[in-house]
């Protein structure tokens, strides 16, 4: 194993500053060397009462930090492709928060670079790969006692969702997880993509089309239907069911303490992926620094961060029209293997 990993943080908001605690305090065999965040004063924080972190402004002043040895992405999507870049020049490895980048032609770009290095430094935060029961999921429809998948019914509902969310990004940012999820699980790349526009809710923002309703269609004939609906007031609720040809298996049910008083029970609803999620981003992490440092990618690289950037990007296609978008990859660099 190499030496510790001294990780530049790149973004400090609110992933920024949890993986910076998961690294601090969760993850053996890294340590936060830098932090960068044009909002200094957030970066301070969440590097407050941490031993020898860098504090920057400049993502690249942060790369070139002493002790810098791979990078963390957490800053908005768009800015994601010049952090990947910039790394990449630096023969730095990464995990980059989704989307890797929003908009495909800047995803190719990156996919491009990283084909022409020749070996693979990024990680893309898809991290409901390491979420306990996707894997369990993603086990049962692999070991094929269920017979072939034909459906999945996804729900993606958020309690609120962040200033300046627009109507576009519940497909780019938030659906892009079912996206992942969806190729993961069935092995399949998506060709298809329709996104519909149920009346919106007066509990969401003026202008903003939420919910939405996406249906993706893979090249193996299944259909995923995702209901994304990010100001439902009353919970993070994720969940996935696949109806296959012998049985149907769904994850993402609240399995919290359920508690029974005055005639009836309670349970608990997650409020945030902070919460839904948190094993699954220290798994994520783990897995990146202990790959990381054996010299390896092993997570969802950047071919399956610009595949989602293209589905999502026909899904916001569709949102304008209302019409079917079909989805075009380019040719997929011998790097990624098949
Ligand atoms: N995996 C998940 O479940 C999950 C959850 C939430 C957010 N995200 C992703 O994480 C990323 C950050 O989201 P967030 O919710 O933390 O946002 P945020 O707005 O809370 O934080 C983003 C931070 O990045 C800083 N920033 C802006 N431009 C920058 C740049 N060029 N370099 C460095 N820092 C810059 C901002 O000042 C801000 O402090 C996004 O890509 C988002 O989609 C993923
Ligand atoms: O950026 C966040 C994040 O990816 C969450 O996991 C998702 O539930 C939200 O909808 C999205 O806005």
């Amino acid at each position: 194993m190499a030496d510790l990993l001294g990780v530049a943080v790149l973004g400090a908001g609110h992933m920024g500053a949890d993986h910076i605690r998961r690294l601090d305090q969760v993850v053996s065999g890294a340590r936060v060397a830098a932090v960068a965040d044009p909002d200094v004063e957030r970066a301070k924080d969440a590097v407050a009462g941490l031993a020898g972190v860098t504090v920057h402004t400049d993502p690249e002043a942060a790369l070139d930090a002493p002790g810098v040895s791979a990078v963390l992405v957490a800053s908005p999507g768009p800015a994601h492709e010049e952090a990947l870049l910039a790394a990449f020049a630096r023969g730095l490895p990464v995990l980059c928060e989704k989307p890797m980048v929003p908009d495909s032609a800047g995803a190719l770009r990156v996919v491009e670079a990283e084909a022409r290095l020749g070996r693979r430094l990024a990680q893309i935060g898809f991290m409901r790969r390491y979420d306990s029961e996707y894997r369990r999921l993603k086990s049962l429809l692999d070991e094929g006692s269920l017979g072939r998948p034909l459906m999945l019914h996804c729900t993606h509902r958020n309690v609120s969702s962040p200033a300046g969310f627009t109507s576009a990004m519940l497909v780019d940012s938030s659906v892009s997880h079912e996206i992942d999820a969806a190729r993961w699980l069935l092995g399949q790349e998506l060709t298809a993509v329709t996104v519909l526009r149920p009346a919106s809710s007066s509990g969401a923002p003026e202008g903003l089309a939420d919910p939405q309703f996406v249906l993706l269609e893979s090249e193996g004939g299944v259909l995923v239907d995702v209901e994304v609906f990010v100001n439902c007031g009353f919970g993070y609720q994720v969940r996935c069911e696949a109806v296959c040809e012998a049985g149907s298996a769904r994850i993402g049910d609240e399995h919290t303490m359920v508690v029974t008083a005055r005639g009836s029970a309670a349970e608990e609803v997650a409020q945030d992926y902070l919460v839904r999620f948190a094993g699954a981003y220290d798994r994520e992490v783990r897995a990146w620094v202990d790959a990381t440092r054996r010299g390896e990618v092993t997570g969802p690289g950047a071919w399956d961060g610009y595949a989602a950037s293209v589905v999502a990007e026909a899904g916001v296609g569709s949102l304008e029209t209302g019409g079917r978008v079909r989805v075009e990859l380019a040719p997929r660099p011998a790097l990624y293997g098949r």
